[in-house]
């Protein structure tokens, strides 16, 4: 039976291109609700088409008119065609890889998904990469003849040896690697220095290598496998090694080489993680630790896929740390603004820029648990019903430093804000939460973020002699935020409860910050009281039977 399916929201629209911010909800004849979601710009076209292929509808935008058919009326040939298309982006990351045993499980669970042609991206396996980065300083002082005792080295070969045998795949897979890692370090002990783009380097092996066994796995047991290293299909950054960011010229140069190398010879990609290549040094460049996260978005939003799926250890993103509190429990649903800021403050779960891509594209991503692919798992979209939802995750990022500034001048002087922030400009240092009156300020500045390295308390006494010279500043060191996620259009009922938590616990808030996040409200209190603070204000939001506190909402 013929289909006829409205999409409200467009009317006409110039070729491959939809108004701004469009929604489309197309329905069957059979009035099957199925909610596409919104869209933007020439991106839009492909993700509605991805939507509507999984449901089994086509769409075409040809001659202005957009047309939505079910599928049982779109001829075999064109199915076949959008069939074979890359589908979407299965991230996996080193807990998931960590052994053979493990690589046969995620492989085994890449194909029980016929239906899908993933771009796989992994990480390093298990801790290679600290591993990797301990050798790495160990190099320095140990002298050149002793490289080959640094015990870090040895776990990695015996690790990757280990592994290929296990999988019953060839030693030379690893081996040149392998070699050129000890030539490296003994380059380190001989230079006696480890730089930035030395230690971008040294961890690059840990992708470069599990990919490749993978890669060679897959081979092995009859599915057609290709391994790409980032730095060389695309993946362009700043050249801010062990921090760097994705440049634009990224999305088309990876999805050109990956479209077409599937077009000519189609066989699944195995993507390294975390790697790219700094634009001007050429160099291999790091996207900051977990930012596998982040090659995997890039792709997903690169090549328009219709799902992006980051596998982990844990049944998705959860109420807060589970090495906090064992009890934290698994979220359904969030925004991507939701799970930014969740990563941003602090939840190693996902790389804090990683959902920059996905919102771009619009593309939905699934964080799931490797080790119990059976559990739903974490959906993150650009909207969501949060008519019931209040608080959704607590995250905690500790070893914060605050600063308290006063003016010197009086009530009525303009331009002192526009002082502080530009002093923190000069500085290239990045401040997370802010508070203001008139005459004071106080802030929290990120630890990470100086030019990419930890903040050192040389560079700390400097912001302060600068900030002096205008203001009164008193430096708090050992501070922690914790940052309560959700809908802060419940903001008084948040903080009601969380108040009456802290002052039960008798703890001090030092500082609190709404600011303009629409999913975050920042509470800052002493290190060694923050994580207590974390576990009593779970069980009051997440374990407490209280009427009308739905924590999660629905999807949208
Ligand atoms: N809110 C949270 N939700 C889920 N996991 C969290 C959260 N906060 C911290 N974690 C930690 O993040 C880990 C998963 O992230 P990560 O180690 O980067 O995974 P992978 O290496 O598999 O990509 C979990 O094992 C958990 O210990
Ligand atoms: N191996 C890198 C990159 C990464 O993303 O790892 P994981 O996915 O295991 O967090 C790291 O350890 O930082």
């Amino acid at each position: 039976m013929a289909a006829s399916l409205q999409i409200s929201g467009v009317k006409t629209a110039p070729s491959h291109s939809f108004p701004k911010q469009t929604s489309f909800h197309c329905r069957s004849a059979f009035s099957s609700q199925l909610n596409v979601g919104s869209f933007r710009s020439t991106d839009s076209y492909r993700r509605l088409r991805h939507c509507c292929k999984s449901r089994e509808f086509k769409v075409s935008c040809e001659g202005g008119n957009v047309d939505v058919i079910e599928r049982n009326e779109v001829e075999k040939s064109t199915l076949g065609e959008a069939k074979n298309e890359l589908t979407c982006v299965m991230k996996f990351g080193g807990s998931s890889v960590a052994s053979a045993e493990r690589m046969r499980e995620v492989a085994d669970l890449i194909l029980s998904f016929p239906n899908e042609k993933p771009v796989v991206v992994l990480s390093a396996m298990g801790k290679t990469t600290n591993k990797l980065l301990l050798a790495g300083e160990k190099a320095v002082s140990c002298g050149v003849t002793k490289v080959d005792t640094i015990e870090e080295l040895g776990f990695i070969k015996e690790l990757h040896h280990r592994t290929v045998d296990e999988l019953g795949v060839e030693r030379w897979i690893v081996d040149g690697h392998l070699e050129e890692l000890e030539q490296l370090l003994k380059g380190i002990a001989m230079m006696k220095e480890l730089t930035l783009r030395t230690k971008d380097y040294i961890v690059s092996f840990g992708e470069c290598m599990s990919t490749r066994i993978f890669a060679a796995y897959l081979d092995k047991i009859g599915v057609k496998a290709r391994q790409y290293d980032a730095f060389e299909i695309g993946f362009i950054t700043t050249d801010d090694f062990t921090n760097a960011d994705i440049l634009e010229a990224t999305y088309t140069a990876v999805a050109k080489r990956l479209n077409d190398d599937w077009n000519s010879n189609p066989a699944i990609p195995i993507v390294t993680g975390f790697l790219g290549k700094g634009w001007r040094s050429c160099a291999i460049t790091t996207l900051g630790r977990g930012g596998s996260d982040l090659t995997a978005t890039t792709i997903g939003k690169a090549l328009g896929l219709r799902e992006i799926q980051v596998w982990k250890d844990v049944d998705g993103v959860l109420t807060c740390d589970p090495n906090i509190y064992s009890g934290a429990q698994p979220v359904p649903y969030l925004t991507f603004d939701e799970a930014a800021e969740l990563a941003y403050f602090g939840a190693q779960v996902l790389h804090p820029q990683s959902m920059r891509p996905a919102r771009e594209g619009d593309i939905p991503v699934r964080v799931k648990n490797s080790y119990n692919p059976n559990a739903p798992g974490t959906l993150i979209t650009g909207n969501r019903d949060m008519s019931k939802a209040v608080l959704t995750s607590i995250v905690l990022k500790r070893n914060v430093t605050m600063l308290d500034i006063v003016s010197t001048r009086m009530l009525g002087q303009f331009g002192f804000l526009a002082k502080v922030f530009s002093i923190f400009e000069d500085l290239g240092i990045s401040v997370d939460v802010v508070a203001t009156s008139e005459v004071s300020i106080s802030l929290t500045l990120d630890p990470s973020k100086l030019w990419s390295r930890e903040l050192i308390q040389q560079e700390l006494d400097h912001v302060v002699e600068e900030l002096e010279k205008i203001a009164v500043v008193n430096l708090l060191q050992h501070r922690s935020i914790i940052s309560l996620i959700g809908n802060v259009q419940r903001s008084s009922l948040i903080l009601e409860k969380a108040f009456n938590v802290l002052r039960t616990n008798g703890v001090n808030v030092q500082m609190i910050s709404q600011g303009a996040s629409k999913v975050n409200i920042s509470l800052v209190v002493n290190d060694n009281e923050a994580e207590e603070c974390v576990r009593a204000l779970h069980s009051s939001f997440f374990e407490s039977e209280l009427p009308g506190l739905d924590q999660c909402g629905s999807a949208y």
